[in-house]
C-alpha cells in the first residue's frame, strides 16, 4: 500500500469503527498520522497520533478513502461532500445508489464486516458500484482483509443475505451459548461454571473448525458416527425445530436489511 493513502473514518469511537482502525494500524496499512476519525461528543483518547474531529466535511477534505461506520439512523443527519473519494460503507441496509446520491461520490463500495473484527477475524462481504476502479479495489480488499477474510459478491442481495448470515453472525453463537447457559443452571451447575464450561465449548469449537477447515456438516456427521450423547442431543434438537429457526432468523434479518435500504 502507498503511502499516500489516507483514511478517514466517520464515526471512529464506535464499536466497529474502532475494530476497523486497530486492525488498519495492526496490519501497518496505515499510520496514525494518516488517519482522520471524527466523533459526536468528547474527543476520544485512543489511536494517539490520529487526528480527532467532529467536522466530517474536514475529514472528508483530509481523506482520499472514506469509511462510513455510524448506524444507519444517523445517515439523514449526516451532510458530507465525498466527490472524488473512494466512500466505504459498513451500514447495514443502505444500498449504493443511495450512498452515492448522499455522499455525491460516483465510487462507493457497501461492505459488512462483523463484531470480529474487534479481534482481526472479521468475515467481510462487499459489492462494488460501476465506478469503482481497479485500484479501488485493491484498497477495499486491503483493507477488510486486515480486519480477516474478504469476498467481492455479485449483487446487493447477496450483501443484504449476508448481513444477516455473516453481519450479525457472532450473536448466533452467543444466543446459543446463552441457552445452554441458562440450561445448565436449572440443571444446578454455578453461574461461572456454567460460563466457563460454554464459552471453552464456543472458542474450542471454532479453534477446530478453523485448524480442520471443513464443512461445519463433516463435524457434525463425525459426532453422529458415535451414536452415543452427541447424536442423543442432535437428533433431539433437530426434531425440536433447530434448522427451522435458524432459517426463520436469517429470513427476518434478510427482510429488515432490504427493508432498511428502502427509501421513504
Ligand atoms: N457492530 C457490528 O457488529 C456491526 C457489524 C456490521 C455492520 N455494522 C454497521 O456499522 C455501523 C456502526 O455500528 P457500531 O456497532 O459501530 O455502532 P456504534 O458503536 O453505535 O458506533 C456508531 C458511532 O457513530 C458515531 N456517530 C454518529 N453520528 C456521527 C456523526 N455525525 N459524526 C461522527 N460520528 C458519528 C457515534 O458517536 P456517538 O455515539 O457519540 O453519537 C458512534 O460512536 C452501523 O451502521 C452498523 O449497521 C455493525
Ligand atoms: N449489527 C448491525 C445490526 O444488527 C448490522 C449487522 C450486525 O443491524
Amino acid at each position: 500500500m502507498s503511502n499516500g493513502l489516507k483514511i478517514g473514518v466517520i464515526g471512529g469511537n464506535g464499536w466497529l469503527g474502532r475494530a476497523i482502525i486497530q486492525s488498519l494500524l495492526d496490519a501497518k496499512l496505515t499510520s496514525p498520522e494518516d488517519l482522520t476519525l471524527s466523533h459526536t461528543g468528547e474527543r476520544p483518547a485512543r489511536f494517539e497520533g490520529a487526528y480527532w474531529t467532529r467536522d466530517n466535511q474536514q475529514l472528508a477534505g483530509r481523506s482520499n478513502v472514506i469509511v462510513v461506520s455510524v448506524r444507519p439512523a444517523d445517515l439523514p443527519a449526516l451532510a458530507v461532500d465525498a466527490a472524488g473519494k473512494l466512500l466505504i460503507s459498513v451500514m447495514a441496509g443502505i444500498r449504493l445508489d443511495e450512498l452515492a446520491v448522499h455522499f455525491r461520490s460516483n465510487r462507493v463500495v457497501r461492505a459488512m464486516p462483523n463484531a470480529a473484527a474487534e479481534v482481526g477475524k472479521s468475515y467481510t462481504p462487499w459489492v462494488a458500484s460501476e465506478g469503482v476502479e481497479d485500484r479501488d479495489r485493491f484498497i477495499v480488499r486491503s483493507i477488510f482483509d486486515s480486519c480477516g477474510t474478504t469476498d467481492e459478491v455479485a449483487s446487493e442481495g447477496d450483501i443484504d443475505y449476508l448481513t444477516g448470515l455473516s453481519g450479525s453472525g457472532p450473536a448466533f453463537p452467543a444466543l446459543l451459548a446463552t441457552a445452554m447457559m441458562k440450561d445448565a443452571i436449572a440443571y444446578g451447575l454455578s453461574p461461572d461454571i456454567a460460563r466457563r464450561a460454554v464459552n471453552s465449548v464456543l472458542i474450542g469449537a471454532g479453534r477446530l473448525l478453523e485448524r480442520r477447515n471443513e464443512c461445519p456438516a463433516d463435524m457434525v456427521d463425525a459426532f453422529l458416527g458415535y451414536r452415543g450423547t452427541t447424536a442423543a442431543a442432535i437428533e433431539a434438537m433437530g426434531a425440536a425445530g433447530f434448522d427451522a429457526a435458524i432459517a426463520g432468523g436469517l429470513a427476518a434479518a434478510l427482510q429488515k436489511s432490504v427493508s432498511m435500504g428502502e427509501r421513504s
